[in-house]
């Protein structure tokens, strides 16, 4: 598991380390990882032109004392000073003392082997200020490696402001920080390694799962199993209009884990058709036997308003996708009061606007203002429905009424195809029908649906919402082992 941890948390933990040790140890913990990453990168660090970005905080000096390692192992170092009055003095005085040396010469940026950024880091509000808005946009031939954050980026939230620094590579110190792994934010960091410098954090408000928590997460059937103990989840999808929505939610489902898939609605003679091992009933949900969670909404159509209000009125888990939002957005989060058991709401980021809209007096965000604050966005709609969201788009984050936030590491954005959204409701039904719980249901579907998109992408090359749900099962056995 990915732990991320806020600016206000890591400045507690650092002021609580720093008054036990030396002054500067953290510093030198922090410069002493950047420069180890910094040598890895490069062929051989002897003889190579390195240029520090240095702003004016403690970020600059971590990268100063960097680049003064990388110069005592031969490298040629140079510092652009972004407000040389207010620079690190002890962080330029080592870095001199190295055999480094201050440029003024902004060409140096474009010519480097490898580039520092330490213009800003967790202290940085804001795009890039007008004095380092020409690096964004300048030439490189070189590697960038962010110091903590790459400067412009919103280390709270991913938000990117203005204009802001893209890194290959970003070296966090003690923690990741949200911004690094929710985009925007996440495609300005590159690849992020994180440098232990010894911070005792407290509990992590955003985390993201790795290939080993999927591992211990995700149902296996055992000797004891049956279909009916593995789950059997309830697909209430397509309409006359939508069939295949149906088609694409079952393809999910039945790669979830759970024992079997329960399919009611108008398309239930393409699912047998297409699927043979599903059971199919015409009608709604109240009529159907028994499941262990359902599915509401994709392709639904007319029929959705309906589906929704039997589903909601049973005592199991309710995941609602696409046409059943929209319906719940007119009903409004009273719809969900009622009920006994947990309720995944899975939006893309204009369905959110609409669930908001129906939540709240004031006028929504538009679905820009959504994806571009989507932790805020995601938490906010989580605590007006009193129910889990799994916010869809770049960087899909599942958030808990409690303000609890999982980020999805996987995915691309081949998977904004039409109809993947629909296979992601089956699977995550699936899962939530095998017994796991909203927040794991959630965020280990759209981890294996993620790494399923890629896999079908692998190339470079367009998918679709079919080839995705043929992946799954491979996606499965990656993060098995
Ligand atoms: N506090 C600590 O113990 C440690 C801090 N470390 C480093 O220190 C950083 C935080 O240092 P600071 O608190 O000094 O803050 P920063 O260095 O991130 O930035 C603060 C300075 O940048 C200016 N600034 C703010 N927004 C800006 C923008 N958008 N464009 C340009 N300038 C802007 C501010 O006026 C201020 O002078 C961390 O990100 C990390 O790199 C590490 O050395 C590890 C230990
Ligand atoms: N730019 C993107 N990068 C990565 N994943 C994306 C991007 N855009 C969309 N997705 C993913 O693609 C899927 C699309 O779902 P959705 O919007 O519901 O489409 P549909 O309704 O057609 O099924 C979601 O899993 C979403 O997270
Ligand atoms: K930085």
């Amino acid at each position: 598991m990915r732990h991320a941890h806020t600016v206000e948390q890591v400045r507690a933990a650092e002021a609580e380390l720093m008054a036990r040790l030396p002054e500067g140890t953290l510093m030198q913990r922090a410069a002493a990882g950047l420069a180890a990453t910094c040598a890895r990168l490069l062929p051989r660090v002897y003889g190579s032109r390195v240029v520090v970005l240095a702003g004016s905080g403690d970020n600059g000096g971590d990268a100063l004392y960097a680049g003064a390692r990388l110069a005592r192992r031969g490298a040629a170092v140079s510092a652009l000073l972004l407000a040389p009055e207010r620079v690190h003095t002890g962080g330029l005085a080592a870095l001199r003392a190295a055999g480094g040396r201050v440029t003024t010469d902004q060409g140096e940026f474009s010519r480097a082997d490898l580039v520092l950024d330490g213009i800003v880091g967790i202290g940085g509000r804001g795009g890039l200020r007008p004095e380092a808005q020409p690096y964004a946009a300048a030439e490189r031939r070189g590697v960038v490696v962010a110091v903590d954050v790459p400067s412009g980026v919103d280390p709270d939230s991913g938000a990117v402001p203005g204009a802001a620094l893209r890194a290959d590579v970003t070296v966090c110190f003690g923690t990741y920080k949200p911004g690094l792994l929710v985009d925007p934010g996440a495609s300005y960091a590159g690849i992020v390694q994180l440098v232990d410098i010894g911070l005792a954090l407290p509990g992590a408000g955003v985390t993201a799962l790795q290939h080993d928590d999927l591992a211990g997460m995700l149902p296996v059937p055992t000797v004891e199993s049956d279909k009916y103990r593995r789950g059997v989840v309830g697909v209430a999808a397509g309409s006359a209009r939508y069939p295949g929505a149906a088609l694409l939610a079952v393809a999910g489902a039945l790669r979830g884990g759970a024992g079997a898939v329960r399919y009611v609605g108008t398309a239930a003679e393409e699912v047998v058709r297409r699927f043979p091992e599903v059971l199919v009933t015409e009608g709604g949900p109240a009529g159907a036997g028994r499941v262990q969670a359902w599915v509401v909404g994709p392709g639904g159509g007319d029929g959705a308003a309906r589906a929704l209000e039997e589903a909601l009125a049973s005592p199991v888990p309710v995941l609602v996708d696409a046409d059943g939002l929209t319906e719940l957005a007119r009903l409004g989060p009273a719809a969900l009061a009622g009920r006994t058991a947990p309720t995944l709401l899975t939006p893309h980021t204009g369905e959110a606007a609409r669930l908001l809209a129906g939540a709240t007096a004031q006028a929504p965000p538009a679905a820009d203002e959504l994806a571009a604050a989507r932790l805020a966005s995601a938490r906010r709609l989580a605590a007006e429905y009193r129910a889990t969201v799994l916010l869809k788009g770049s960087t899909t984050v599942v958030a808990e009424p409690t303000g609890e936030v999982r980020v999805n590491p996987t995915g691309t954005s081949w998977l904004a195809t039409a109809g993947s959204g629909d296979v992601l409701a089956g699977l995550a039904g699936s899962l939530l029908a095998a017994g796991l719980g909203t927040l794991d249901a959630a965020s280990a579907a759209a981890y294996l649906h993620g790494l399923g998109g890629r896999e079908a992408a692998a190339g470079g090359g367009p998918v679709t919402a079919l080839d995705v749900a043929a992946r799954l099962g491979s996606a499965w056995r990656v993060v098995r082992g």
